[in-house]
């Protein structure tokens, strides 16, 4: 029988409202190369040995669709689904409420990023069991320019410091709980769940270096994009 510490709870948000992909459907449920994005996301937590349990953020109306994909694909680790809110803050706020009482970490992972690898989910991990909180990113590889609203260059930031982050991001739960409870009583809200963190001081977020192929599906072109990268994972026996 697994050991009781850690125990990681992965909460997946998937209660968007896709408004950059457009459509009627939740950018979630399209299918990338034959499954779910939703469902390539909840394959690569079923595979990350270190992740115990995975409660999933759905909107209202996808709950029968999501509860449908993760019968038929059969994770097991999924112990709940529960209804998301109106910013991804809130989102994950409600997938941290249900989560089972014996976690101790929790692995924030956005279900619109189905490219994010086993190997990337356990690095991340184990960074945060290592330093409490722990963020996957990678280096902003492009020149980067300050633009007025008029359209002119303003100036080009320094991008030697520059990372774009992605998820999965991993805080003990206590200390989580504590920043978001600090943020709900300031009344902010945002877009990623190391701000909570960062804005209480204090506690360092550490930045580990992922991966380029974990894209959030988040506009149209993403879709082929991900699926070329996923035809070529599945040409060189990686799925
Ligand atoms: N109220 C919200 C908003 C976002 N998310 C989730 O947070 C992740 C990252 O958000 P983003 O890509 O911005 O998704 P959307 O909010 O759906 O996109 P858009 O801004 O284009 O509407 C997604 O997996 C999304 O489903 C969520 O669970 N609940
Ligand atoms: C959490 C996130 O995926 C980190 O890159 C991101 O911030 C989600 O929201 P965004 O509004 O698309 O940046």
């Amino acid at each position: 029988m697994k050991e009781t510490f850690p125990f990681v709870t992965a909460i997946v948000v998937a209660a968007g409202g896709s408004t950059r992909m457009g459509g009627e459907v939740s950018k979630q449920l399209l299918p990338i190369a034959g499954m779910p994005v939703i469902g390539r996301t909840l394959s690569a937590f079923e595979a990350a040995g270190c992740i115990d349990d995975v409660v999933v953020v759905a909107r209202e109306e996808d709950l029968l669709d999501i509860y449908d994909i993760i019968r038929s694909f059969g994770f097991e680790k999924v112990s709940q689904v529960v209804r998301g809110g109106a910013t991804r803050q809130q989102s994950v706020a409600m997938g941290v409420q249900n989560a089972r009482p014996e976690t101790t970490h929790l692995a924030i992972h956005d279900g619109a990023r189905p490219l994010v690898s086993v190997q990337v989910i356990g690095d991340v991990v184990a960074c945060a069991l290592e330093h409490r909180a722990a963020a996957t990113g990678v280096r902003v590889k492009d020149t980067l320019k300050q633009v007025s609203d008029a359209g002119v260059i303003e100036y080009t930031p320094d991008r030697s410091h520059l990372w774009m982050v992605h998820t999965p991001q991993v805080f003990e739960k206590r200390l989580y709980q504590r920043a978001m409870d600090a943020a709900q009583e300031a009344r902010e809200d945002f877009t990623d769940d190391c701000q909570l963190v960062e804005r209480m001081g204090g506690i360092p977020v550490h930045m580990y270096e992922g991966s380029y192929e974990n894209i959030k599906i988040t506009t149209p072109e993403d879709l082929p994009i991900a699926e070329a990268l996923l035809l070529r994972r599945q040409q060189e026996g990686d799925l």
